[in-house]
């Protein structure tokens, strides 16, 4: 594609040179100066660590055609490669990939941000359009669902960097996928990976404290969530959970208003959904609510409360995409449980059950422990630790938490990434004294397992479906499941 088309969507910035850019001919783009290409445009961003104008004679050396840069920026002398410069380079370069690599994309495009339940809403949007026998996938923390099979796209943020993305997207365009449900990270979008995209409808869960080692403050963290909206198609409706913190309900409903966008809310307080009665059943939940102007009660095999606000976050997505679809509540009694929340991962011959979950907040351990609670005949017990190179104002937070909520804590390692694991342990055994620190996670299990009687429930958050417990930078082998399941001898 010759540069003048490559920018047929995107404003060229003004001083552009002028230089006949249909000569220009484009085969790629990248931001990363190790992917390119002879002919690739080379997309300058400054990051957390490293700026990306330092890459720049490397990428004209690998070929590049054409540079994008910030404003101010000088090639190396004698260079000839076409320089564009803009104030906005993360935010153009969205928009080039999308123009590039994602022509052919799905239709109908949902967004889900929140600091908790993004993960599971999109898959349980992916599920029910599935039922409804649209061609559906979800993406985010999980990478794709809904396929059978996909090609390696690398490593998948939960919000992929644009490029990454709009090539994702390109490949379930020619897949004949129509529907897509997909998280918004605060990183995501703080960082313009979605500029590229229009969504039909999006969709805010909560806001809870995380991510401030990256976020300056909690404003910032909650504005950058708030600029999923400056996203949305016109008129596109926002879903929020009304019975999320009341300040923060109304910065969504202030955005809303400022853009012109209609806000439909869902939960006790909701009135396009409304929870009126939830009752824990052994096995489940027993749900009373008002939609589409009438009563419904079904049995959901899914326990926690949190699943059924992110279960009725996606039914009000599934019919807002649509006019005049009525929210599909008879669906939702055949949603399935999302792997590594609140995942039965065994039952031991006494009857205690042992649960995986990814809670890795403090809301979200809270409401786990307090979802579990009503199925606790005997004690709860929760095994977690909290991961390093991560906000770790959380950690005393998670501990005091479990402490409050949990019969016995066991503190251990999840992720400690860079940082010393005796330390991270410390700062949440600090807020948990009468925790058990036991280091090794599959021993701290173990110890776990060992401690259940009849009518007790051992739960092991944090780490959810992941595969690997990342120490110094190697990431070793590690699924909560898994180890559970060796533990105990059982499939
Ligand atoms: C903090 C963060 O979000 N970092 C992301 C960011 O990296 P960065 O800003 O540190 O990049 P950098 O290393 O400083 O490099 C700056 C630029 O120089 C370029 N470069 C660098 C080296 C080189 O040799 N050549 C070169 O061109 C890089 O390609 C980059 O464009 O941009 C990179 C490229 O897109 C991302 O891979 C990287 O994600 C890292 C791996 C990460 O761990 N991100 C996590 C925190 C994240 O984004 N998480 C959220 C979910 C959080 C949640 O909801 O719980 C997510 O969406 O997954
Ligand atoms: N609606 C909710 N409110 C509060 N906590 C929730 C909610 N939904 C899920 N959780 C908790 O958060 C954990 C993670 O859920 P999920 O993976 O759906 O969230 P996420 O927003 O995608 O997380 P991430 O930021 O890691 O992508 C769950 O295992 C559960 O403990
Ligand atoms: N998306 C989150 C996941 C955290 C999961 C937890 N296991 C940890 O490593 O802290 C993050 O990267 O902050
Ligand atoms: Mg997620």
């Amino acid at each position: 594609m010759d540069l003048y088309h490559l920018f047929s969507h995107v404003p060229l910035p003004l001083g552009t040179p002028h230089v006949d850019i249909t000569d220009v001919d484009i085969t790629g783009i990248t931001s990363n100066s190790n992917d390119v290409q002879p002919g690739f445009l080379f997309v300058a961003l400054k990051g957390t660590k490293q700026d990306g104008h330092t890459y720049i004679p490397k990428a004209i050396q690998a070929g590049a055609a054409a540079i994008l840069a910030e404003e101010g920026t000088k090639l190396p002398s004698g260079a000839k490669t076409l320089l564009i410069t803009t104030n906005h380079t993360a935010s153009t370069l969205a928009k080039l990939a999308m123009t590039f690599y994602g022509r052919h994309i799905p239709s109908t495009i949902v967004g889900i941000t929140g600091t908790n339940g993004k993960t599971s809403t999109a898959t349980f949007l992916q599920q029910l359009w599935t039922q409804e026998k649209k061609h559906a996938v979800s993406l985010g923390t999980l990478g794709l669902g809904g396929l059978t099979s996909a090609p390696d796209f690398g490593p998948i943020l939960t919000t992929p960097d644009s490029v990454t993305l709009a090539k994702i997207l390109a490949y379930l365009g020619e897949h004949s996928i129509t529907h897509l449900a997909m998280e918004a990270s605060s990183h995501g979008l703080a960082q313009h990976r979605l500029d590229g995209l229009t969504f039909k409808t999006v969709g805010f869960t909560n806001l809870t404290r995380d991510h401030l080692d990256y976020h300056p403050t909690v404003e910032d963290y909650l504005n950058a969530k708030l600029s999923l909206l400056e996203h949305l198609e016109v008129g596109g409706p926002v879903i929020a959970n009304a019975d999320m913190e009341t300040s923060i309900l109304e910065r969504i409903t202030q955005k809303a208003h400022s853009l012109n966008l209609p806000l439909h809310t869902v939960g006790f307080k909701g009135e396009m959904i409304k929870l009126l009665n939830v009752r824990p059943l052994p096995q489940g939940q027993a749900v009373h609510l008002r939609a589409n102007g009438q009563t419904h009660q079904f049995i959901t095999p899914l326990v926690g409360h949190f699943q059924l606000q992110n279960m009725i976050m996606a039914a009000a997505l599934s019919s807002a995409v649509e006019t005049n679809t009525p929210i599909p509540i008879a669906l939702l009694a055949h949603l399935q449980g999302v792997k590594g929340r609140m995942e039965l991962a065994a039952t031991l011959p006494n009857q205690a059950a042992v649960y995986v979950d990814y809670a890795h907040t403090p809301d979200a351990l809270m409401r786990l422990l307090q979802a579990l609670r009503p199925h606790t005949a005997g004690q709860l017990i929760v095994v977690f630790g909290a991961g390093g190179d991560r906000d770790a104002g959380k950690r005393p937070l998670m501990g005091e938490i479990a402490h409050k909520f949990a019969n016995k804590v066991i503190v251990t390692d999840d992720n400690p990434r860079s940082e010393d694991p005796a330390r991270i342990r410390k700062e949440i055994l600090a807020a948990a004294p009468d925790g058990i620190e036991i280091a090794d996670r599959k021993k701290a299990i173990e110890i776990g397992l060992s401690l259940l009687k009849s009518g007790d429930i051992l739960v092991v958050a944090g780490k959810g479906h992941e595969e690997g417990q990342i120490i110094s930078g190697q990431v070793y082998p590690f699924n909560d499941v898994k180890a559970i399941q060796s533990l105990i001898g059982s499939p």
